[in-house]
């Protein structure tokens, strides 16, 4: 069977520094996996590659849908978001003087696509009218428990709110694919756990592809069904979250001592 995306032997020098080396991972659809290094791995830098943000300087990223593949090397970030491939970032990209509802607004598309916000809510194929955006909005808003917040401006909310209203931006494109760079990061533990279930929920509600970049192992071993670990550029290890727990070679370069 063929991989929704496919990504072979894929490497990224920057001048000196091979910052992804050889890496080959696949996703398929409706999978939630989770990509995990430690510091500098080139956990972002792949994420870069695979949005079409970075070219790589060899190495193959295909995209299969409905019977065709697509060469993602050879095609920019818009081409890439065109296909549903669809990111967050660590550090945290808003338009921190717009409201919240204008910042969902402003990332859906009125172009005709059948996506799962019109399937999953019965909305009409596309949205014609602001208004239908709107009803799409809101309803993406009230799962991101945003709806009290919809008038705010996007700098006023707390951190952890910011980071759930960037996850709201990026399913506004109805994406298949979503890339979440430490969605978590900055959080307590309580947002924490708030967000790992509305991942899992909202991967099974729109039944798209997640993987996700993660330092906090809690989420990583509750969500993730498969786990990458890169280290210094290079695979090291992949398995379900027991085998990577388990992977010598994961707790020597990564998890360490003492990690349950
Ligand atoms: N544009 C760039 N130019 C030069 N070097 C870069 C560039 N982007 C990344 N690097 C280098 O590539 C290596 C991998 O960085 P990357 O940010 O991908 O790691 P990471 O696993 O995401 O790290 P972290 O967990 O700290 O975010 C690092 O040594 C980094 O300095």
């Amino acid at each position: 069977m063929e991989h929704l995306l496919q990504v072979e032997h894929v490497v990224r020098k920057f001048g000196g520094l091979t910052a992804v080396n050889d890496v080959s991972l696949h996703l398929d659809k409706h999978e939630l996996v989770a990509l995990i290094g430690p510091n500098g791995a080139g956990k972002t830098t792949l994420f870069n590659l695979l949005t079409g943000m970075v070219q790589v300087t060899s190495g193959k990223i295909d995209l299969h849908v409905d019977q065709q593949n697509y060469d993602l090397t050879r095609k920019s970030a818009v081409q890439i978001a065109d296909l549903g491939l669809s990111r967050t970032f660590q550090n945290i990209r808003l338009f921190k003087n717009l409201t919240v509802m204008d910042n969902v607004l402003t990332a859906m598309t009125n172009e005709y696509k059948e996506g799962f916000l019109t399937t999953v809510f019965r909305l009409p194929s596309f949205y014609r009218t602001e208004k239908e955006m709107r009803v799409a909005a809101e309803k993406l808003l009230d799962i991101f428990d945003l709806t009290a917040n919809k008038q705010t401006l996007a700098k006023n909310l707390p951190y952890g709110t910011q980071r759930r209203l960037e996850i709201v931006r990026a399913l506004a494109t109805e994406p298949q694919i979503l890339f979440l760079d430490e969605p978590a990061a900055g959080m307590n533990p309580e947002e924490t756990a708030d967000l790992t279930n509305l991942i899992k929920h909202i991967q099974q509600e729109f039944q798209i592809t997640v993987l996700l970049i993660e330092h906090d192992m809690s989420l990583v071993m509750n969500l993730a069904e498969r786990i990458y670990v890169l280290d210094q550029g290079q695979m090291l290890a992949t398995g379900t979250p027991e085998e990577i727990r388990s992977n010598p070679k994961v707790i020597e370069a990564y998890l360490g001592e003492g990690e349950d």
